[in-house]
């Protein structure tokens, strides 16, 4: 029998995909796993190997890409990003719901292979909140956080072609996109807690 849907979560940096992300997996536990991606960008402050992304170097990343290990993979902010054949299998082994985090390029080469995931995409309420979001969480250079603001607005220009996404949840109240984030993945989550109420 086929496992449960995976699930890909995307919109601009900043727009609340993680936290969300992190909501469901404490509310779900044993429901969701998380595909780690791996990047070549540094690890923020409390953030882990291994839990977070698999933190690499170019050449290691680029060497991967070679042999044929990544479902995906894009170049976003100055940085390499890319989703693992073994991060996904080690979800979908466990029979959980596989969620992957990716950007917009990540979206669009998922779209040739046979994952055939639900696509969601997290919207910011408008560009001068989703800047406001970003500066205060203090993670990016103003270098990193312009690029992440013009990635932006390409993201949400892309975002309106028709088909692309399943479904769209602007973040403005946290609580109120949280709900609509359950309400479209209720089906899948059902499934899998039937699935292991009869194990
Ligand atoms: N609805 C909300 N209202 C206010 N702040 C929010 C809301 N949702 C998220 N945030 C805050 O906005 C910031 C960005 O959120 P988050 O890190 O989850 O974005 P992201 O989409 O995962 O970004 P990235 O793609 O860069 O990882 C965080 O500091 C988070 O606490
Ligand atoms: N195409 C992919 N995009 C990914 C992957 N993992 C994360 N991301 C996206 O990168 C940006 C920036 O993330 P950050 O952690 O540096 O803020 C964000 O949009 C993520 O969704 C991946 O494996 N492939």
């Amino acid at each position: 029998m086929a496992g449960p849907r995976p699930v890909v979560l995307s919109g601009p940096s900043g727009a609340g995909k993680s936290t969300l992300l992190k909501m469901l997996m404490k509310e779900f536990e044993g429901v969701f796993g998380f595909s780690v991606s791996h990047t070549t960008r540094k690890p923020r402050p409390g953030e882990e190997n291994g839990k977070d992304y698999h933190y690499v170097s170019r050449e290691v990343m680029q060497a991967g890409i070679d042999k044929g290990d990544f479902i995906e993979n894009a170049e976003f902010s100055g940085n390499m990003y890319g989703t693992s054949k073994v991060a996904v299998q080690d979800v979908q082994a466990r029979n959980l719901i596989c969620i992957l985090d990716i950007d917009m390029q990540g979206v669009k080469n998922i779209k040739k292979t046979d994952l055939n995931p639900i696509y969601i995409s997290i919207q910011p309420p408008s560009m001068d909140i989703l800047e406001k979001r970003l500066r205060d969480r203090k993670t990016e250079s103003e270098e990193s956080l312009q690029k992440r603001l013009q990635a932006a607005n390409v993201d949400l220009q892309i975002s309106k072609e028709a088909g692309l996404f399943d479904v769209v949840i602007v973040n403005n109240d946290l609580e109120e996109a949280y709900r609509d984030l359950k309400g479209a993945l209720l089906e899948e989550i059902q499934k899998v807690q039937k699935g292991s109420a009869k194990a």
